[in-house]
């Protein structure tokens, strides 16, 4: 200080105190007062996703100028002597993950490790130490948003996850931003691209369910654990979050009604493709009942009408169809995994963070934080209104389809159509498509027609959109 004015000394005393507690608060502020001197990532995991993100970033010639400042400092694996597709200083890889998050230099977290434990721990500790986060996880912050969002509101860092939904497709800061101004009343989509690229090749080529599977694990499409593609459930963590980002509330992932492709046949593809529909996996969040604000938020293999923007999209492709007033419908169209597009959608959050650090403002950006309190209300399955297409197995006995229309009818379902084109062996085989009915009464009247003397089983049941 040399000898300046005691005062002067005292005020930027107190300047540096507001500052170290700004800091504390936001680590946005980290670089307050000081020239801007470039970012340290450390990035827990190097498979499909870390491995693609450090590509791009190695390779930023002729993409945005920021990228330069960006300096990939520590990456955590599992097996440091795996052989990997990037090269980087033996110096900068290690397995203990925590030493990543707690180290002070570390500036973004960029979490593409996956599962929930332990990198719901890990992603907590960066944020309690002041580092912003950067996310392909939807299992973690399907299941622990709150808790994820709580505490990084309460640091004053960001958690950014445009990487956890539809991989490269640019969604959630579209969610977030630019159309934020609308009333939105339905998301839907198809939002796993493992199960979209089987689907459409059971459907293309008559392939078998096993053998795409195997294709899509080999191509990095597929979770470690395929399960949870197969049966559903990473659609199921998809749509929890953009409902919760289109409707404004949180959203219970116990709530989600999840159904995967694993029940469906080449019988039934077959069948939908005679009816004019493809079968998809969708993800749906809409609201049920408007004025009271309930939501259908579910996942299922859905009849798309081949007319439909979603019957046309194909292979690791994802779409998602978003309405809304006053805009009216935007879909948004990509590839919704696999290393290099998701890569993209990592690499532009990590942009997002560069460019909030360098800004120096002292306000958190309402826009890149999460504002969510409240839960949103959620409608049980039995109560959505919807057509179905239902496939039965009967012996050839005289007078069927009148007892299956009884039955129906009785319920108060109503037929739109009813198909007997087959044989499966000595059954026949009858193919029914309803009406909108709502799911408790439709599920009533298929166990008054379990009952049925003439009824072997009903091989399928599909919603219609
Ligand atoms: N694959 C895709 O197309 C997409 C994936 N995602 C999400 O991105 C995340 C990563 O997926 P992906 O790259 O496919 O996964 P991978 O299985 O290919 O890679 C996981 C990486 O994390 C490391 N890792 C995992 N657990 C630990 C641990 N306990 N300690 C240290 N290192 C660990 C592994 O280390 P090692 O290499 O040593 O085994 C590996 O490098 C997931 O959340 C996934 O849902 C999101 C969109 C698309
Ligand atoms: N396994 C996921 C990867 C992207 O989220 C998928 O298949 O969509
Ligand atoms: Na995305």
């Amino acid at each position: 200080m040399g000898d300046a004015h005691p005062t002067i000394v005292f005020y930027i005393y107190l300047l540096r105190k507001e500052s170290w507690w700004l800091n504390t608060q936001h680590s946005a502020l980290n670089i307050l007062d000081e020239k801007f001197v470039g970012v340290k990532l450390g990035i827990l995991g190097l498979g499909t996703v870390g491995t693609g993100t450090v590509q791009l970033l190695q390779d930023a010639v002729g993409r945005h100028p920021l990228l330069e400042e960006v300096e990939i400092y520590r990456v955590g694996v599992r097996s440091p002597d795996k052989p990997r597709a990037v090269e980087l200083p033996q110096s900068a890889i290690t397995t203990d993950l925590a030493a990543i998050v707690n180290d002070p230099a570390v500036d973004i977290v960029v979490e593409v490790m996956g599962g929930l434990e332990p990198a719901r721990s890990l992603i907590l500790q960066a944020i309690k130490n002041g580092k912003h986060v950067v996310t392909a996880n939807k299992a973690a912050i399907s299941r622990f948003g709150a808790e994820i969002f709580n505490a990084a509101n309460e640091a004053g860092v960001y958690v950014m996850l445009e990487a956890a939904v539809g991989g490269g497709i640019p969604v959630i800061q579209p969610l977030k931003q630019a159309l934020s101004v609308n009333r939105i009343h339905t998301v839907i989509g198809i939002v796993n691209g493992t199960t979209n690229y089987i689907l459409t090749r059971m459907q293309t080529e008559g392939s078998d369910f096993s053998d795409v599977l195997a294709d899509a694990q080999r191509l990095g499409y597929a979770e470690a654990d395929p399960t949870a593609d197969v049966d559903g459930l990473d659609a199921a963590d998809k749509i929890a979050i953009l409902a919760s980002l289109g409707f404004g509330g949180r959203i219970n992932l116990q709530d989600v009604y999840c159904e995967g492709i694993r029940q469906v046949s080449k019988t039934d593809i077959n069948y939908a493709e005679k009816l004019g529909f493809v079968i998809k996996l969708l993800a749906i969040a809409k609201y049920q009942n408007k004025a009271n604000s309930q939501l259908s938020v579910r996942v299922h293999p859905t009849f798309v009408p081949k007319a439909h923007p979603l019957a046309s999209i194909n292979g690791v492709y994802n779409a998602i169809l978003v309405e809304g007033e006053p805009i009216g419908q935007v879909m948004f169209f990509g590839p919704g995994a696999g290393a290099g597009a998701t890569a993209s959608a990592v690499t532009s959050d990590i942009l997002n963070l560069v460019a909030a650090l360098k800004s120096n403002s002292a306000v958190p950006n309402p826009l890149l934080s999460c504002r969510h309190e409240d839960y949103c209300q959620v409608t049980p399955i039995a109560e959505l209104v919807t057509r179905f297409y239902a496939r039965f197995l009967t012996k050839d006995h005289p007078g069927v389809i009148g007892k299956l229309g009884t039955c129906f009818g009785n319920h108060g379902v109503s037929l739109e159509s009813v198909v007997q084109t087959g044989f499966q062996g000595a059954l026949a085989e009858i193919v029914v498509v309803t009406h909108d009915v709502k799911e408790g009464d439709f599920r009533q009247a298929l166990d008054e027609i379990r009952n049925l003397e003439a009824i072997d089983s009903i091989a399928s049941i599909l919603r219609v959109l």
